[in-house]
C-alpha cells in the first residue's frame, strides 16, 4: 500500500511516518528528504537551497514533481509531506492528514529549535499563509480543502504512541473489497 501523511508544520508528520514506517515494514520518504537530494545535486546545501526557493519557484515544484514521480512508482511506502496527499492523488492507497491548534504546533517547533514560544508561534503562522497561497497559486490547491483524506487526525489529543495506535487500527481495518472506492481528486493542476 502507499499512505501518504500530510499536514502543515509542527502536527507531527514526522513523527508518526517514521513509526508507521517501521510498524508496517515499509519505506519512509519524507520532503526533507527530497530537498536534501535536490540540493545535493545542485551541489547546494539545504539552506543555501532554501534560500534560492525564495525566489525560484521551480524548487518546490521540483520537489513536488518528485513526490508525485515516487507515488507513481512506488508501493509500500509511507510518503510524508505537506502536499504528499495531493500529490500522489490517485496513487495513494490511504491518505491520513495531522493537525493540531497553532498554539500547540508553534510550542512544539520553538521546542524543537529551541526558540522563543511568540517568535515560533507568528513565523508558523506567517510561514503556514505563504505555502497555502503558493500551493493555490501553482496548482489551484485548497491546503484547507480536508476532502481529499481518508483519516484527519488531531495530534493534540493523543500522544505519539496513540497517534500511531489510532492510523494503525484504521490501516488494518482497510479492506480493499469493502471500498466503495476512492474519490479522484479534481480540478488540481499538475504542472510543474
Ligand atoms: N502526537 C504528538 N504528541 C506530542 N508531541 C508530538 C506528537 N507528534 C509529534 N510530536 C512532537 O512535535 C514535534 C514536531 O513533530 P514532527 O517533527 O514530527 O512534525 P512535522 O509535522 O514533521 O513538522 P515539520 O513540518 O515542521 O517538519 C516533535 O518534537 C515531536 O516529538
Ligand atoms: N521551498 C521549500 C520546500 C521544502 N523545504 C524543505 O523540505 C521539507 C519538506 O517540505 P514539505 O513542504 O514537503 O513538507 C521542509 O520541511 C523543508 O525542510 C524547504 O526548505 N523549502
Amino acid at each position: 500500500m502507499l499512505i501518504t501523511v500530510s499536514g502543515p508544520a509542527g502536527s507531527g508528520k514526522s513523527t508518526l511516518a517514521k513509526s508507521l514506517a517501521d510498524a508496517l515494514s515499509y519505506d519512509h520518504v519524507s520532503g526533507g528528504d527530497i530537498f536534501r537530494s535536490l540540493a545535493e545535486e545542485r551541489g547546494m546545501t539545504p539552506l543555501e537551497l532554501n534560500k534560492a526557493a525564495e525566489e525560484d519557484d521551480q524548487i518546490d515544484r521540483d520537489l513536488d514533481c518528485r513526490l508525485r514521480d515516487i507515488a507513481a512508482e512506488r508501493d509500500d511506502l509511507v510518503l510524508e509531506s505537506r502536499l504528499a496527499g495531493w500529490m500522489a492523488g490517485e496513487y495513494a492507497d490511504i491518505k491520513l492528514w495531522l493537525t493540531a491548534p497553532l498554539d500547540v504546533r508553534a510550542d512544539r517547533i520553538a521546542q524543537r529549535e529551541n526558540k522563543p514560544f511568540e517568535q515560533a508561534r507568528a513565523e508558523t503562522q506567517e510561514r503556514g499563509q505563504s505555502e497555502a497561497q503558493r500551493y493555490n497559486d501553482y496548482y489551484d490547491i485548497n491546503f484547507d480543502d480536508l476532502s481529499i483524506y481518508d483519516l484527519s487526525v488531531n495530534t493534540a489529543r493523543w500522544d505519539p504512541q496513540g497517534v500511531l495506535s489510532v492510523t494503525l487500527h484504521a490501516i488494518d481495518s482497510y479492506r480493499a473489497d469493502g471500498d466503495e472506492g476512492k474519490a479522484p481528486i479534481e480540478n488540481i493542476r499538475y504542472e510543474f
